[in-house]
């Protein structure tokens, strides 16, 4: 019976990291994205590290949470949930990510205890001198793909200095966008985000991207932009091009109908964002593929349990991403690599960051062919360069973001802004 492993001291560490004007269905992303890094430490000299959003409710969910969960075995998991789940009450809380749905009670539950349990876990493979995807089954896979992520996007922040993507207001932006990602990345799959320009010109965007990348599988995601209608004609337009179509349109029962009709598969994480939203979606019969986000399925543990249930309904298993730092990689990759039926590229943001801000050193992470290989060392793989984590920091507290707000940064640029769900 090996030794305990006892938390004696957790931090966590709000950052901020730039981000281009990247648009979606509810606005632009503000010049820096945001971020928290949860440090876990141990009375073995052992840390591990998870990483979260970093919204002010959050920030302070997730310090209540430390406290609770404070001297308790890092083994321990299913009592630390308790814990935090006493400590949070009945408090729900959005982490502001915006694009989401309904936020329950377990929502909050689950995002709140999701990077202590990602920490917990990193602390344990240390132990075991094995990677973190060996506590998850071990490795299926050795290589994780990811896809390509593509925004229309602004050339710069309106008064800041342009970034060197340049602009994609049009179709031929975003295969020029395309190319660069593919090219860099060796991205075998490509998203783009919709829901920001009429749908005729994101369908011409899309076949434009079919004419320029024969073969690849393509996904569109609109955010729910659409009405029902709308999808349909989208859905008709797009036959035999997308791999799947994410979130067309509001609401199980707004998807289920789209669904009856439409030939490729329909994907969501606005429509099922937790446990108790699965049955009645199952029942509908109102998504064909589930993006899988440990951020909010409440860590890697409980998002292998959301691919066994996928699995048992029939159901297609994706990965959702948020603008992130390499924890989360590194997180993604070791439940990417062992979860059987994630069979689709996973969703990453990682291109939109600038390579030189991080919090973890360089090196653990690459991509090759447009797929991250599991970090060999112990644990998650990555250590935490603690000077880079007092830089961002510090861009934190200087940049004087603390939520995600990307339609109210789009309302100080465009006055007559309106957040309308679904918009065409
Ligand atoms: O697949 C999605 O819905 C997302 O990736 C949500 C994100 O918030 C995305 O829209 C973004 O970063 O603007
Ligand atoms: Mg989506």
């Amino acid at each position: 019976m090996s030794d305990s492993i006892t938390i004696t001291r957790i931090d966590i560490t709000p950052v901020a990291f730039k981000d281009p004007a990247l648009l979606n269905a509810v606005g632009v992303h503000e010049p820096y994205a945001l971020r928290a890094v949860v440090e876990v430490s141990t009375d073995q000299g052992l840390t591990g590290l998870g990483e979260t959003y970093a919204d002010e409710g959050h920030l302070r969910r997730l310090r209540a949470a430390a406290d609770a969960i404070t001297g308790t075995d890092v083994h321990a998991l299913g009592r630390m949930r308790q814990a935090v789940a006493l400590a949070l009450g009945e408090e729900r809380g959005s982490d502001g990510h915006g694009l989401t749905g309904m936020i329950t009670t377990s929502g909050t539950l689950d995002r709140v205890f999701s990077p202590f349990e990602v920490a917990c876990l990193d602390i344990q493979a240390r132990a075991a001198g094995r990677p973190v995807c060996d506590l998850l089954g071990g490795a299926v896979r050795d290589r994780v793909p990811f896809s390509a992520y593509l925004f229309y996007k602004w050339a710069g922040h309106p008064g800041g200095t342009p970034d060197d993507w340049g602009p994609a207001l049009d179709p031929e932006g975003i295969v020029a966008q395309a190319r660069r990602m593919v090219d860099t990345y060796g991205f075998t799959a490509v998203k783009l985000k919709g829901g920001v320009m009429p749908p005729r010109q994101e369908v011409d965007a899309v076949l434009a991207l079919r004419e320029a990348f024969p073969g690849v599988p393509l996904r569109l995601d609109p955010n729910a932009a659409w009405t029902v209608e709308t999808s349909l004609t989208v859905a008709r337009e797009l036959e035999g091009v997308l791999e799947y179509l994410e979130d067309p349109t509001p609401g199980q029962e707004g998807m289920a109908r789209v669904a009856r009709e439409a030939a490729m598969p329909l994907a969501t994480n606005m429509c099922v964002v937790g446990f108790d939203e699965l049955p009645a979606a199952v029942r509908r019969d109102a998504v064909q593929v589930v993006l899988s986000d440990h951020h909010y399925w409440g860590g890697l543990q409980r998002s292998r349990l959301l691919a066994g249930i996928c699995d048992t309904f029939g159901m297609g298993l994706s990965m959702h991403s948020n603008s992130h730092l390499g924890i989360s990689l590194a997180a993604m990759t070791h439940l990417g690599a062992a979860t059987e039926n994630l069979t689709y590229a996973c969703d990453t943001h990682w291109p939109w960051k600038d390579p030189a801000e991080d919090v973890v050193a360089p090196g653990a992470l690459g991509f090759r062919d447009g797929s991250v290989a599991v970090p060999a060392g112990p644990g998650l793989g990555v250590e935490l360069d603690r000077d880079a984590l007092a830089r961002l920091h510090e861009q934190y507290l200087a940049c004087g973001l603390r939520n995600r707000d990307d339609t109210g940064y789009m309302r100080s640029i465009d006055p007559a802004y309106e957040k309308l769900t679904p918009r065409w």
